[in-house]
C-alpha cells in the first residue's frame, strides 16, 4: 500500500484578477476552491492514475472536515487524525498574470495526536511505500521529518520525500529512495544555481552523497530530470499545452512516477507518467483527471531520453 502524509492539509482558494494591485481592494475574475496540501494532491493523482493509496496527516476544524469529504468523494482511502482545535489551512493562490502563493502555517499539533501519528507508522510493512510530503505545522518538532524517516527506515517501508530546506535534508540519512526537488529548492539548499542540466544533475549529485537514491528534479516548463541510484540519468521533456494553474503539477509528478513505477518497475516509464501528470495538472484547475494525462502521454513518452 502506498500512504501519503501530509501533516499540514490545506483548502486551496484559487482566484483569477485581471491585476492584483497591493493595498487595494481587488476583484476576481474567477474562483475556485480544490483540496489540496502536497500528500493528499499525490493521493488524488494516484487515484486519477487507479493506484490505491491511503491519505495520512492531520486535519482540523471545518475546513479539516470538507479536506477529509471531498478527499473521500474522489475514492482515497483517508485516515486523517482530526485535532479537536484551530482549523486547517486555507491556502490563497493568486493569478493575475503572474502565480502567487500564500501559504498558512497551520493548526497546533498536540503532542497526544502526534503519539496517536506515529502508532499508525508503525503498522507500515517492507512492501510499503510512505510519501512525505509538504511543510510541517510551526507546532511540530524540528526533526519531524528525520523521525517519520527513522520509522520508516525501521520497517524497511519505501520512502519519498518532497519537502523543501532542512526538512528535506533531514531525511537523507535514512535514505528515500526518491525526493522530489524543483529546481528553485534544489538551488536554495546548496546556495548554488541550478539554471543548466549540468548544474542540476551536479547538485542532485550531492543530494545522493548525502543519502537520497534516486533523485528527481522539476523544471516546471522545462520539463524534469532524473538522476537514478545507479547513475543513470534521463531527460523527460515538458508537455505541451495552456497552463491554468501549475498549483499542485510537482504533486502529480510524484503521483504520477509512483504510479508508473509501480506498474512498470522502469525508471523511464515513472518518469514519462510523471511528466505527464504534472503537465495535465498544470493545464487544469485541480489535479487532472485520467483523460487529460493520457492525452499528453504518449507524446511526452516519446520524448524521453536516456542521456547518460
Ligand atoms: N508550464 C508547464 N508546462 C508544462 N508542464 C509543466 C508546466 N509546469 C509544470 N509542469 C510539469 O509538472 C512538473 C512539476 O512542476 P514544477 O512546477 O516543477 O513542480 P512544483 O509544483 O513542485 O514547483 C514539471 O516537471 C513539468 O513536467
Ligand atoms: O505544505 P506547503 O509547502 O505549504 O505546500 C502546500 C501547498 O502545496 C500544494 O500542495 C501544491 O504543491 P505543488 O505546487 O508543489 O505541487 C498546494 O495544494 C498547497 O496549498
Amino acid at each position: 500500500m502506498i500512504y501519503t502524509v501530509t501533516l499540514n492539509p490545506a483548502v486551496d482558494y484559487v482566484v483569477t484578477l485581471d491585476t492584483f494591485t497591493p493595498g487595494a481592494v481587488n476583484r476576481t475574475k474567477s474562483e475556485a476552491v480544490v483540496f489540496g496540501g502536497k500528500g493528499v494532491n499525490v493521493s488524488l493523482m494516484l487515484k486519477a492514475l487507479k493506484t490505491e493509496s491511503t491519505a495520512l496527516g492531520f486535519i482540523a476544524g471545518f475546513t479539516g472536515e470538507v479536506i477529509r469529504a471531498g478527499v473521500e468523494a474522489s475514492g482515497v482511502r483517508c485516515d486523517f487524525i482530526a485535532l479537536e482545535s484551530g482549523i486547517s489551512r486555507i491556502n490563497v493562490k493568486l493569478h493575475a498574470g503572474e502565480e502567487t502563493e500564500i501559504n498558512g502555517s497551520g493548526p497546533e499539533i498536540p503532542p497526544e495526536k502526534l503519539e496517536f501519528f506515529f502508532a499508525q507508522l508503525h503498522a507500515l510493512k517492507e512492501t510499503d511505500t510512505l510519501v512525505l510530503s509538504g511543510s510541517a505545522p510551526r507546532s511540530l518538532p524540528q526533526d519531524i521529518y528525520a523521525r517519520i524517516a527513522q520509522c520508516a527506515a525501521e520497517k524497511r517501508a519505501r520512502l519519498v520525500v518532497d519537502a523543501s530546506g532542512a526538512l528535506l535534508t533531514s531525511t537523507l540519512p535514512y535514505h528515500p529512495f526518491l525526493v522530489k526537488p524543483n529546481r528553485e529548492e534544489l538551488s536554495a539548499l546548496f546556495g548554488e544555481p541550478a539554471d543548466t542540466d549540468e548544474a542540476v544533475l551536479a547538485l542532485a549529485g550531492k543530494l545522493q552523497a548525502q543519502g537520497a537514491q534516486n533523485v528527481l528534479v522539476s523544471m516546471a516548463g522545462d520539463g524534469a530530470l532524473l538522476r537514478t541510484a545507479e547513475g543513470a540519468v534521463y531527460r523527460a521533456p515538458a508537455a505541451k499545452g495552456t497552463v491554468v494553474n501549475s498549483v499542485g503539477a510537482g504533486d502529480s509528478m510524484v503521483g504520477g512516477f509512483l504510479a508508473g513505477y509501480e506498474k512498470s518497475g522502469d525508471f523511464a516509464e515513472a518518469l514519462a507518467l510523471g511528466t505527464a501528470a504534472g503537465g495535465a495538472t498544470a493545464f487544469s484547475v485541480g489535479i487532472a483527471g485520467f483523460q487529460k494525462i493520457m492525452a499528453i502521454h504518449e507524446s511526452v513518452r516519446a520524448g524521453v531520453q536516456r542521456i547518460g
